[in-house]
């Protein structure tokens, strides 16, 4: 197994990190267009082999695509991160075209590759990589929800006082402060719904803080957040590699699943050996699946914008 991941900054080299302790790939490749740095940052990450006992070989290469020929999976993570008091969507001036350079390389030495866009706006990056591509809408997923709902079950175990791993809990819509959804009435701990065991203010209060979960992170750190992050990532990557058909909310390209068409948007996926191997469309209530649509209008937006640009 070969894996790329493009981008060797923060989140670029923590989910590299992740992906090689968890030994997911023969060979990892890390790809930055600044020169010497994902050399520096892979030369580093093999140094903690014989302390961690890994055995992927990390190589880092400034802007070589040839060295990422044949890989299975690449994970776009080039971009700029956004500073406190921005949003994710003010990025997209820089990124977009970061982004489409990225996948027009990559799939010249990977034509098959299933790939994972993590850079921002990532709702509005996921749709541009698909249709820059071509690829089949299977092997383009957008890494958000993964890491949306892992932080969800942060706020609710720090509610109710539980392990984050005894909660099952998801975030649908998008990967914005106003347009990601966490699905608070389906959430449970050990199957018990948390509605019955939060308050209406309880629940208020962990809603709005997942909402805004990566702009309170930027806020104390000054730029983005990279460890839950990258380990979104590498969970999405670790689902494709072994097969294991997790159920992980992702960005994907709706055709008509949850009422919408031609966008990408974060839904609940089946992640196997092929990428997005099935969208669970299941019924929301009245109120989400509202929240779903008004979602889809500002990521339409957003997409209008690439239009604009080009
Ligand atoms: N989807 C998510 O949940 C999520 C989570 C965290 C961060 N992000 C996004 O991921 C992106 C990266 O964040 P970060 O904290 O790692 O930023 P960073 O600045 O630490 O790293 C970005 C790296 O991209 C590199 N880069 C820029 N242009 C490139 C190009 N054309 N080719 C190759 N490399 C290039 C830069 O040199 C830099 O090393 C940002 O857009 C951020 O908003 C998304
Ligand atoms: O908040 C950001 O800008 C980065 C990322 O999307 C996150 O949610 O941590």
């Amino acid at each position: 197994m070969k894996i790329t991941v493009v981008g060797a900054g923060a989140v670029g080299a923590t989910c590299a990190d992740n992906i090689a302790r968890k030994e997911l790939a023969e060979e990892l490749i890390l790809l930055d267009i600044k020169e010497g740095f994902a050399e520096g940052k892979s030369i580093d990450m093999m140094q903690t082999a014989a302390l961690l006992g890994f055995d992927t070989k990390i190589k880092g290469v400034t802007n070589d695509y040839a060295a990422t020929a044949g890989s299975e999976v690449v994970v776009i993570t080039s971009g700029l991160p956004r500073k406190p008091g921005m949003t994710r969507e003010e990025l997209i001036g820089t990124n977009a075209n970061i982004v489409k350079g990225v996948t027009e390389n990559i799939l010249k030495y990977s034509p098959d590759t299933i790939i994972i866009v993590v850079s921002n706006p990532m709702d509005t990056m996921n749709y541009l990589t698909l249709k820059t591509s071509g690829l089949p809408k299977n092997r383009i997923l957008g890494m958000g929800g993964a890491l949306d709902s892992s932080r969800f079950k942060y706020y609710l175990s720090q509610e109710l006082g539980c392990s984050p791993a005894d909660l099952n809990a998801v975030v649908i819509g998008g990967h914005g402060d106003t347009t990601m959804i966490p699905l608070i009435q389906h959430a449970t701990w050990n199957s018990i719904p948390v509605s019955q065991l939060l308050s209406k203010e309880q629940q208020d209060k962990v809603v709005a803080a997942t909402m805004v979960g990566g702009a309170t992170l930027t806020g104390l750190i000054g730029t983005s957040a990279w460890y839950a992050p990258g380990a979104g990532t590498a969970a999405m990557v670790e689902s494709i590699v072994r097969d294991e058909k997790k159920l992980i909310s992702s960005g994907v390209y709706l055709d008509g699943e949850y009422g919408q068409k031609d966008i990408s948007l974060v839904v609940p996926v089946i992640i196997g050996k092929n990428g997005a191997e099935k969208i669970l469309d299941f019924k929301l209530s009245e109120a989400e699946q509202g929240a779903f649509n008004k979602s889809a209008d500002a990521v339409r937006n957003m997409n209008a914008v690439l239009t604009d640009m080009n």
